[in-house]
Protein backbone atom coordinates (compact mmCIF):
# COMPACT_ATOMS: atom_id res chain seq x y z
CA UNK A 1 0.00 0.00 0.00
CA UNK A 2 3.32 2.14 0.62
CA UNK A 3 2.95 3.41 -3.15
CA UNK A 4 -0.55 3.84 -3.05
CA UNK A 5 -1.06 5.61 -0.11
CA UNK A 6 2.09 8.13 -1.41
CA UNK A 7 0.62 8.62 -4.70
CA UNK A 8 -2.72 9.21 -2.92
CA UNK A 9 -1.17 12.26 -1.11
CA UNK A 10 0.05 14.03 -3.75
CA UNK A 11 -2.57 13.83 -5.88
CA UNK A 12 -5.09 15.79 -3.74
CA UNK A 13 -2.78 17.96 -3.66
CA UNK A 14 -3.13 19.06 -7.54
CA UNK A 15 -6.25 17.13 -8.21
CA UNK A 16 -9.31 17.49 -6.07
CA UNK A 17 -9.98 14.62 -4.26
CA UNK A 18 -7.21 13.39 -5.89
CA UNK A 19 -9.08 11.72 -8.40
CA UNK A 20 -10.15 12.46 -12.04
CA UNK A 21 -13.99 11.53 -11.18
CA UNK A 22 -15.48 10.97 -8.14
CA UNK A 23 -16.06 7.43 -8.15
CA UNK A 24 -12.78 6.03 -8.04
CA UNK A 25 -12.19 7.54 -4.76
CA UNK A 26 -12.11 5.61 -1.73
CA UNK A 27 -13.76 7.88 0.52
CA UNK A 28 -17.40 6.27 1.53
CA UNK A 29 -15.39 3.00 2.74
CA UNK A 30 -12.40 4.65 4.23
CA UNK A 31 -9.51 3.67 2.15
CA UNK A 32 -7.08 5.01 -0.30
CA UNK A 33 -7.46 4.15 -3.60
CA UNK A 34 -5.69 1.63 -4.75
CA UNK A 35 -3.14 3.26 -7.83
CA UNK A 36 -3.03 0.72 -10.81
CA UNK A 37 -0.21 0.26 -13.22
CA UNK A 38 -1.37 -2.41 -15.22
CA UNK A 39 -4.41 -5.00 -16.08
CA UNK A 40 -4.69 -7.88 -18.24
CA UNK A 41 -7.45 -9.97 -18.79
CA UNK A 42 -9.57 -10.09 -15.46
CA UNK A 43 -6.97 -8.56 -13.43
CA UNK A 44 -5.72 -5.28 -12.42
CA UNK A 45 -2.24 -4.66 -10.81
CA UNK A 46 -1.99 -2.10 -8.50
CA UNK A 47 1.41 0.48 -7.97
CA UNK A 48 2.38 -1.79 -5.27
CA UNK A 49 2.62 -5.29 -7.08
CA UNK A 50 -1.11 -5.92 -5.55
CA UNK A 51 -3.13 -8.82 -7.75
CA UNK A 52 -6.92 -8.02 -7.62
CA UNK A 53 -9.38 -10.17 -9.92
CA UNK A 54 -11.63 -7.28 -11.14
CA UNK A 55 -14.82 -6.74 -11.08
CA UNK A 56 -15.27 -2.57 -12.34
CA UNK A 57 -14.20 -3.69 -15.59
CA UNK A 58 -13.50 0.06 -16.13
CA UNK A 59 -17.13 0.65 -15.12
CA UNK A 60 -18.18 -1.34 -17.96
CA UNK A 61 -15.88 -0.76 -20.90
CA UNK A 62 -13.99 -4.40 -20.69
CA UNK A 63 -17.04 -6.86 -21.49
CA UNK A 64 -13.37 -8.89 -23.48
CA UNK A 65 -11.21 -8.14 -20.60
CA UNK A 66 -8.04 -6.05 -19.98
CA UNK A 67 -5.53 -5.39 -22.63
CA UNK A 68 -7.20 -7.51 -25.13
CA UNK A 69 -4.64 -8.36 -27.92
CA UNK A 70 -7.01 -7.31 -30.88
CA UNK A 71 -8.04 -4.21 -29.20
CA UNK A 72 -4.55 -3.47 -28.70
CA UNK A 73 -3.07 -4.16 -31.94
CA UNK A 74 -5.80 -1.96 -33.14
CA UNK A 75 -5.10 1.15 -31.07
CA UNK A 76 -1.51 0.99 -32.59
CA UNK A 77 -1.99 0.26 -35.79
CA UNK A 78 -4.52 3.02 -35.97
CA UNK A 79 -2.04 5.60 -34.16
CA UNK A 80 0.80 5.01 -36.98
CA UNK A 81 -1.37 7.44 -39.53
CA UNK A 82 -2.09 10.07 -37.01
CA UNK A 83 -4.32 10.57 -33.82
CA UNK A 84 -6.74 13.12 -34.81
CA UNK A 85 -7.89 14.96 -38.45
CA UNK A 86 -10.84 16.77 -37.03
CA UNK A 87 -12.28 15.55 -41.06
CA UNK A 88 -14.45 12.87 -42.20
CA UNK A 89 -12.83 9.47 -42.10
CA UNK A 90 -13.42 6.16 -43.15
CA UNK A 91 -13.44 4.30 -40.22
CA UNK A 92 -16.57 6.42 -38.79
CA UNK A 93 -18.77 5.18 -41.76
CA UNK A 94 -18.09 1.80 -40.75
CA UNK A 95 -18.81 2.35 -37.32
CA UNK A 96 -22.21 3.83 -38.36
CA UNK A 97 -22.78 1.44 -40.75
CA UNK A 98 -21.77 -1.70 -38.91
CA UNK A 99 -23.99 -0.52 -35.73
CA UNK A 100 -27.32 0.58 -37.74
CA UNK A 101 -26.77 -2.84 -40.09
CA UNK A 102 -27.36 -4.50 -36.83
CA UNK A 103 -29.12 -2.96 -34.31
CA UNK A 104 -32.63 -2.59 -35.58
CA UNK A 105 -33.97 0.66 -33.53
CA UNK A 106 -30.71 2.41 -34.65
CA UNK A 107 -31.19 3.72 -38.19
CA UNK A 108 -28.89 6.53 -38.39
CA UNK A 109 -26.12 7.32 -35.03
CA UNK A 110 -24.28 10.38 -33.91
CA UNK A 111 -20.69 9.82 -32.20
CA UNK A 112 -19.62 11.55 -29.36
CA UNK A 113 -16.50 11.19 -26.52
CA UNK A 114 -18.55 10.31 -23.08
CA UNK A 115 -21.91 9.19 -21.79
CA UNK A 116 -23.16 12.32 -20.62
CA UNK A 117 -22.22 13.86 -23.93
CA UNK A 118 -24.54 11.41 -25.59
CA UNK A 119 -27.41 11.59 -23.34
CA UNK A 120 -27.03 15.61 -23.21
CA UNK A 121 -27.59 15.37 -26.88
CA UNK A 122 -30.34 12.85 -26.80
CA UNK A 123 -32.11 15.01 -24.89
CA UNK A 124 -31.73 18.00 -26.97
CA UNK A 125 -32.48 16.29 -29.99
CA UNK A 126 -35.52 14.74 -28.29
CA UNK A 127 -36.40 18.60 -27.28
CA UNK A 128 -36.30 19.75 -30.49
CA UNK A 129 -37.68 17.14 -32.28
CA UNK A 130 -40.91 17.06 -30.30
CA UNK A 131 -40.80 20.94 -29.30
CA UNK A 132 -41.79 19.94 -25.77
CA UNK A 133 -39.05 21.08 -22.93
CA UNK A 134 -39.95 18.80 -19.87
CA UNK A 135 -37.58 15.32 -19.14
CA UNK A 136 -38.59 12.62 -16.91
CA UNK A 137 -35.76 10.86 -15.48
CA UNK A 138 -36.44 8.16 -12.65
CA UNK A 139 -34.65 8.73 -9.23
CA UNK A 140 -31.52 6.65 -8.59
CA UNK A 141 -30.63 6.65 -12.41
CA UNK A 142 -27.48 8.22 -13.52
CA UNK A 143 -26.92 9.36 -16.70
CA UNK A 144 -23.69 11.56 -17.07
CA UNK A 145 -23.10 15.22 -15.03
CA UNK A 146 -25.34 17.03 -17.24
CA UNK A 147 -26.98 20.18 -15.48
CA UNK A 148 -30.35 18.66 -16.61
CA UNK A 149 -29.51 15.01 -15.12
CA UNK A 150 -27.89 15.86 -11.97
CA UNK A 151 -31.25 15.49 -9.92
CA UNK A 152 -31.65 12.82 -7.31
CA UNK A 153 -28.99 10.73 -9.39
CA UNK A 154 -27.42 7.46 -8.87
CA UNK A 155 -23.59 6.14 -8.64
CA UNK A 156 -21.29 8.80 -6.76
CA UNK A 157 -23.64 11.29 -6.53
CA UNK A 158 -25.71 9.01 -4.58
CA UNK A 159 -22.63 7.37 -2.88
CA UNK A 160 -21.64 10.87 -1.57
CA UNK A 161 -25.33 11.34 -0.27
CA UNK A 162 -25.81 14.45 -1.53
CA UNK A 163 -28.14 13.86 -4.31
CA UNK A 164 -28.07 16.71 -6.36
CA UNK A 165 -24.89 18.77 -7.27
CA UNK A 166 -24.14 22.33 -6.37
CA UNK A 167 -23.60 24.62 -9.00
CA UNK A 168 -26.20 23.52 -10.98
CA UNK A 169 -29.22 26.48 -11.33
CA UNK A 170 -32.84 25.69 -11.06
CA UNK A 171 -33.30 26.79 -14.16
CA UNK A 172 -31.45 23.82 -15.40
CA UNK A 173 -33.36 21.18 -13.95
CA UNK A 174 -36.76 23.31 -13.69
CA UNK A 175 -37.52 20.87 -16.73
CA UNK A 176 -36.20 17.84 -15.32
CA UNK A 177 -39.74 15.53 -13.01
CA UNK A 178 -38.52 12.73 -11.18
CA UNK A 179 -40.70 9.65 -11.41
CA UNK A 180 -39.95 6.10 -9.03
CA UNK A 181 -38.40 2.82 -11.06
CA UNK A 182 -40.67 0.20 -11.62
CA UNK A 183 -43.77 1.94 -10.67
CA UNK A 184 -45.54 2.94 -14.13
CA UNK A 185 -47.79 4.80 -11.77
CA UNK A 186 -45.69 7.50 -11.00
CA UNK A 187 -44.80 8.34 -14.89
CA UNK A 188 -48.43 8.38 -15.93
CA UNK A 189 -48.93 11.07 -12.94
CA UNK A 190 -46.05 13.30 -14.47
CA UNK A 191 -47.15 12.90 -17.96
CA UNK A 192 -50.76 13.78 -16.49
CA UNK A 193 -49.94 16.54 -14.38
CA UNK A 194 -47.43 18.63 -16.73
CA UNK A 195 -49.71 20.68 -19.42
CA UNK A 196 -47.47 20.61 -21.98
CA UNK A 197 -46.43 16.80 -22.00
CA UNK A 198 -42.81 15.89 -21.79
CA UNK A 199 -40.24 15.43 -24.64
CA UNK A 200 -38.84 12.28 -23.32
CA UNK A 201 -38.91 9.45 -20.74
CA UNK A 202 -35.03 8.75 -20.31
CA UNK A 203 -34.78 5.16 -18.02
CA UNK A 204 -31.68 2.95 -17.71
CA UNK A 205 -33.53 -0.39 -19.03
CA UNK A 206 -31.19 -2.16 -16.11
CA UNK A 207 -30.72 0.26 -13.19
CA UNK A 208 -26.97 -0.25 -12.71
CA UNK A 209 -26.24 3.25 -10.74
CA UNK A 210 -28.34 2.32 -7.41
CA UNK A 211 -26.44 -0.75 -7.45
CA UNK A 212 -28.55 -3.21 -9.78
CA UNK A 213 -32.15 -2.69 -9.93
CA UNK A 214 -33.89 -4.99 -12.98
CA UNK A 215 -36.92 -3.54 -14.25
CA UNK A 216 -40.26 -5.59 -13.29
CA UNK A 217 -41.49 -7.53 -15.88
CA UNK A 218 -43.90 -4.94 -18.53
CA UNK A 219 -41.88 -1.62 -16.98
CA UNK A 220 -40.25 -1.25 -20.16
CA UNK A 221 -43.07 -2.06 -22.10
CA UNK A 222 -45.45 0.66 -19.86
CA UNK A 223 -42.68 3.05 -20.75
CA UNK A 224 -43.23 2.98 -24.20
CA UNK A 225 -47.10 2.32 -24.47
CA UNK A 226 -47.04 5.74 -22.12
CA UNK A 227 -45.02 7.89 -24.48
CA UNK A 228 -46.68 6.40 -27.08
CA UNK A 229 -49.95 7.58 -25.52
CA UNK A 230 -48.79 11.20 -24.79
CA UNK A 231 -46.32 11.82 -27.28
CA UNK A 232 -43.19 11.44 -25.52
CA UNK A 233 -39.94 10.30 -27.12
CA UNK A 234 -38.52 6.79 -25.20
CA UNK A 235 -34.53 7.38 -24.53
CA UNK A 236 -32.92 3.77 -23.10
CA UNK A 237 -29.70 5.03 -21.74
CA UNK A 238 -27.62 1.66 -22.72
CA UNK A 239 -24.13 3.34 -21.54
CA UNK A 240 -24.07 0.43 -19.22
CA UNK A 241 -26.43 -2.25 -21.03
CA UNK A 242 -25.53 -0.96 -24.58
CA UNK A 243 -23.58 -4.33 -26.01
CA UNK A 244 -23.51 -5.89 -22.38
CA UNK A 245 -26.78 -8.16 -22.55
CA UNK A 246 -26.58 -8.79 -26.07
CA UNK A 247 -25.40 -7.05 -29.09
CA UNK A 248 -28.93 -5.21 -28.93
CA UNK A 249 -28.65 -4.33 -25.46
CA UNK A 250 -31.49 -3.93 -23.26
CA UNK A 251 -33.73 -3.35 -25.67
CA UNK A 252 -33.06 -6.65 -27.47
CA UNK A 253 -32.83 -7.96 -24.33
CA UNK A 254 -36.71 -7.18 -23.09
CA UNK A 255 -37.53 -6.39 -26.62
CA UNK A 256 -38.88 -3.34 -26.44
CA UNK A 257 -38.05 -0.63 -28.84
CA UNK A 258 -37.14 3.07 -27.96
CA UNK A 259 -36.83 5.98 -29.98
CA UNK A 260 -33.19 7.09 -28.87
CA UNK A 261 -30.63 5.27 -27.74
CA UNK A 262 -27.40 6.34 -25.62
CA UNK A 263 -23.90 4.74 -25.86
CA UNK A 264 -21.19 4.58 -24.06
CA UNK A 265 -18.46 2.29 -22.13
CA UNK A 266 -18.43 -0.90 -24.58
CA UNK A 267 -18.71 0.99 -28.00
CA UNK A 268 -15.38 2.20 -27.15
CA UNK A 269 -12.94 -0.50 -25.61
CA UNK A 270 -11.78 1.75 -23.12
CA UNK A 271 -10.84 4.96 -25.63
CA UNK A 272 -13.33 7.93 -24.75
CA UNK A 273 -16.37 7.15 -26.73
CA UNK A 274 -20.30 7.72 -26.87
CA UNK A 275 -22.87 7.77 -29.09
CA UNK A 276 -26.40 8.71 -29.57
CA UNK A 277 -28.42 6.95 -32.08
CA UNK A 278 -32.12 6.10 -32.92
CA UNK A 279 -35.23 6.71 -35.88
CA UNK A 280 -33.69 8.46 -38.78
CA UNK A 281 -36.33 10.93 -38.86
CA UNK A 282 -35.48 11.79 -35.24
CA UNK A 283 -31.88 12.21 -35.73
CA UNK A 284 -32.11 14.11 -39.22
CA UNK A 285 -32.84 16.49 -36.55
CA UNK A 286 -28.94 17.25 -35.68
CA UNK A 287 -26.73 18.86 -37.86
CA UNK A 288 -25.91 20.07 -40.12
CA UNK A 289 -28.92 17.84 -41.18
CA UNK A 290 -31.03 19.73 -39.37
CA UNK A 291 -31.30 22.53 -36.88
CA UNK A 292 -30.15 20.52 -33.35
CA UNK A 293 -26.76 21.71 -32.70
CA UNK A 294 -24.69 19.31 -31.39
CA UNK A 295 -20.44 19.08 -32.40
CA UNK A 296 -17.02 17.72 -30.87
CA UNK A 297 -13.45 18.24 -32.01
CA UNK A 298 -12.34 14.91 -31.42
CA UNK A 299 -16.01 12.96 -32.01
CA UNK A 300 -15.35 9.93 -33.89
CA UNK A 301 -11.62 10.22 -33.06
CA UNK A 302 -10.08 7.90 -35.36
CA UNK A 303 -8.12 5.47 -32.94
CA UNK A 304 -11.23 5.46 -30.52
CA UNK A 305 -13.12 3.88 -33.81
CA UNK A 306 -10.61 1.63 -34.66
CA UNK A 307 -10.87 0.36 -31.00
CA UNK A 308 -14.62 0.21 -30.79
CA UNK A 309 -14.95 -1.37 -33.61
CA UNK A 310 -12.81 -4.28 -32.76
CA UNK A 311 -14.31 -4.71 -29.81
CA UNK A 312 -18.29 -4.37 -31.48
CA UNK A 313 -16.92 -6.74 -34.40
CA UNK A 314 -15.37 -9.41 -31.42
CA UNK A 315 -19.15 -9.40 -29.94
CA UNK A 316 -21.12 -9.55 -33.31
CA UNK A 317 -18.81 -12.50 -34.65
CA UNK A 318 -18.97 -14.64 -31.61
CA UNK A 319 -22.45 -13.94 -30.00
CA UNK A 320 -21.65 -16.86 -27.65
CA UNK A 321 -20.00 -14.35 -25.69
CA UNK A 322 -23.70 -13.55 -24.82
CA UNK A 323 -24.56 -16.78 -23.26
CA UNK A 324 -20.91 -17.52 -21.60
CA UNK A 325 -21.33 -14.39 -20.08
CA UNK A 326 -24.88 -15.31 -18.28
CA UNK A 327 -23.49 -18.33 -17.13
CA UNK A 328 -20.59 -16.13 -15.54
CA UNK A 329 -23.56 -14.18 -13.60
CA UNK A 330 -25.57 -17.05 -12.52
CA UNK A 331 -22.43 -18.51 -11.22
CA UNK A 332 -21.53 -15.48 -9.47
CA UNK A 333 -24.74 -14.04 -8.26
CA UNK A 334 -26.19 -17.57 -7.45
CA UNK A 335 -23.55 -18.82 -5.84
CA UNK A 336 -23.72 -15.30 -3.05
CA UNK A 337 -27.31 -16.22 -3.20
CA UNK A 338 -26.31 -19.71 -2.20
CA UNK A 339 -23.64 -18.45 0.48
CA UNK A 340 -25.80 -16.23 2.28
CA UNK A 341 -29.01 -18.70 2.62
CA UNK A 342 -26.31 -21.10 3.80
CA UNK A 343 -25.52 -18.75 6.54
CA UNK A 344 -28.88 -17.51 6.75
CA UNK A 345 -28.19 -14.23 5.88
CA UNK A 346 -31.28 -12.42 4.08
CA UNK A 347 -29.57 -9.77 1.82
CA UNK A 348 -30.66 -8.86 -1.82
CA UNK A 349 -28.48 -10.20 -4.49
CA UNK A 350 -29.63 -8.07 -7.64
CA UNK A 351 -28.31 -9.58 -11.16
CA UNK A 352 -28.99 -9.38 -14.86
CA UNK A 353 -26.59 -11.36 -16.39
CA UNK A 354 -23.14 -9.80 -16.16
CA UNK A 355 -24.53 -7.10 -14.21
CA UNK A 356 -24.90 -7.67 -10.34
CA UNK A 357 -24.46 -6.59 -6.80
CA UNK A 358 -25.50 -7.20 -3.14
CA UNK A 359 -27.04 -4.94 -1.23
CA UNK A 360 -27.19 -4.80 2.76
CA UNK A 361 -30.28 -5.04 3.39
CA UNK A 362 -32.92 -7.77 3.76
CA UNK A 363 -35.85 -5.98 1.58
CA UNK A 364 -36.24 -6.37 -1.90
CA UNK A 365 -34.52 -3.82 -3.80
CA UNK A 366 -36.77 -2.72 -6.67
CA UNK A 367 -35.86 1.37 -6.25
CA UNK A 368 -34.15 4.29 -5.33
CA UNK A 369 -36.04 4.40 -1.49
CA UNK A 370 -35.55 0.84 -1.22
CA UNK A 371 -31.79 1.05 -2.38
CA UNK A 372 -31.18 3.80 0.07
CA UNK A 373 -32.26 1.18 2.63
CA UNK A 374 -28.95 -1.02 2.36
CA UNK A 375 -26.56 -0.61 5.73
CA UNK A 376 -23.42 1.01 3.69
CA UNK A 377 -21.31 0.90 6.45
CA UNK A 378 -21.96 -3.21 6.09
CA UNK A 379 -21.08 -2.80 2.54
CA UNK A 380 -17.79 -0.97 3.42
CA UNK A 381 -16.81 -3.55 5.63
CA UNK A 382 -17.41 -6.25 3.36
CA UNK A 383 -15.23 -3.94 0.74
CA UNK A 384 -12.20 -3.73 2.82
CA UNK A 385 -12.28 -7.59 3.33
CA UNK A 386 -12.90 -8.07 -0.47
CA UNK A 387 -10.00 -5.43 -1.29
CA UNK A 388 -7.70 -7.10 0.97
CA UNK A 389 -8.28 -10.37 -0.40
CA UNK A 390 -7.82 -9.84 -3.53
CA UNK A 391 -11.03 -9.13 -5.02
CA UNK A 392 -11.17 -5.26 -6.65
CA UNK A 393 -14.82 -4.08 -6.77
CA UNK A 394 -16.74 -0.61 -6.98
CA UNK A 395 -16.13 1.27 -3.95
CA UNK A 396 -19.82 1.56 -3.55
CA UNK A 397 -23.09 -0.12 -2.49
CA UNK A 398 -24.41 1.69 -5.22
CA UNK A 399 -22.38 -0.03 -8.05
CA UNK A 400 -22.65 -2.71 -10.21
CA UNK A 401 -19.63 -5.60 -10.70
CA UNK A 402 -18.75 -6.42 -14.02
CA UNK A 403 -18.34 -9.73 -15.44
CA UNK A 404 -16.32 -9.97 -18.61
CA UNK A 405 -15.41 -12.70 -20.94
CA UNK A 406 -11.90 -13.05 -19.42
CA UNK A 407 -13.60 -14.16 -16.10
CA UNK A 408 -12.77 -17.53 -15.92
CA UNK A 409 -15.01 -20.20 -13.36
CA UNK A 410 -11.69 -21.00 -11.46
CA UNK A 411 -11.61 -17.05 -10.70
CA UNK A 412 -15.17 -16.90 -9.99
CA UNK A 413 -15.17 -19.50 -7.78
CA UNK A 414 -11.93 -18.28 -5.71
CA UNK A 415 -14.03 -15.01 -5.19
CA UNK A 416 -17.23 -16.76 -3.95
CA UNK A 417 -14.39 -18.32 -1.48
CA UNK A 418 -13.39 -15.47 -0.32
CA UNK A 419 -16.95 -14.13 0.19
CA UNK A 420 -17.97 -17.61 1.74
CA UNK A 421 -15.19 -16.47 3.83
CA UNK A 422 -15.84 -13.13 5.04
CA UNK A 423 -19.78 -14.41 5.88
CA UNK A 424 -18.47 -17.42 7.98
CA UNK A 425 -16.26 -14.66 9.83
CA UNK A 426 -18.68 -12.04 10.68
C1 LIG B 1 -26.23 4.79 -17.53
C2 LIG B 1 -25.15 5.81 -17.65
N1 LIG B 1 -25.35 6.88 -18.41
C3 LIG B 1 -24.40 7.82 -18.58
C4 LIG B 1 -23.18 7.70 -17.97
C5 LIG B 1 -22.15 8.76 -18.19
O1 LIG B 1 -21.11 8.29 -18.97
P1 LIG B 1 -19.66 8.96 -18.90
O2 LIG B 1 -19.10 8.67 -17.56
O3 LIG B 1 -18.93 8.29 -20.02
O4 LIG B 1 -19.86 10.41 -19.14
C6 LIG B 1 -22.92 6.58 -17.17
C7 LIG B 1 -21.66 6.34 -16.49
O5 LIG B 1 -20.84 7.04 -16.24
C8 LIG B 1 -23.93 5.62 -17.01
O6 LIG B 1 -23.74 4.55 -16.24
N1 LIG C 1 -21.64 3.44 -12.65
C1 LIG C 1 -21.02 4.67 -12.51
C2 LIG C 1 -20.16 4.98 -13.64
O1 LIG C 1 -20.04 4.25 -14.55
C3 LIG C 1 -19.46 6.24 -13.55
C4 LIG C 1 -18.02 6.17 -13.78
C5 LIG C 1 -17.47 7.51 -13.43
O2 LIG C 1 -18.23 8.46 -13.21
O3 LIG C 1 -16.23 7.61 -13.33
Amino acid sequence: MMKSEELFERAVKRIPGGVNSPVRAYGSVEEAPRFIQRAEGCKVFDADGNTYTDYIGSWGPMILGHNHEKIREAVIRASENGLSFGCATEREVEMAEFICERIPHVEMIRMVNSGTEAVMSAIRVARGYTGKTKIIKFAGCYHGHTDAMLVSAGSGVMTSGVPDSAGVPKGCTQDTMIAVYNDLNSVRQLMEESRDGAAAVIVEPVAANMGVVPPKEGFLQGLRDLCDAHGALLIFDEVITGFRLGFCGAAGFYGVRPDLVTYGKIIGAGMPVGAYGGRKEIMEMVAPAGAVYQAGTLSGNPVAMAAGLVQLRTLWEDQEIYTRLCRKGEMLFDGIRKILMKKGIEYQVNSVASLGCMFFTEHPVTDYATAKQSDTKAFSEYFRYMLNQGIHMAPSQFEAMFLSDAHTEEEIGETLDVIEGYFSGI
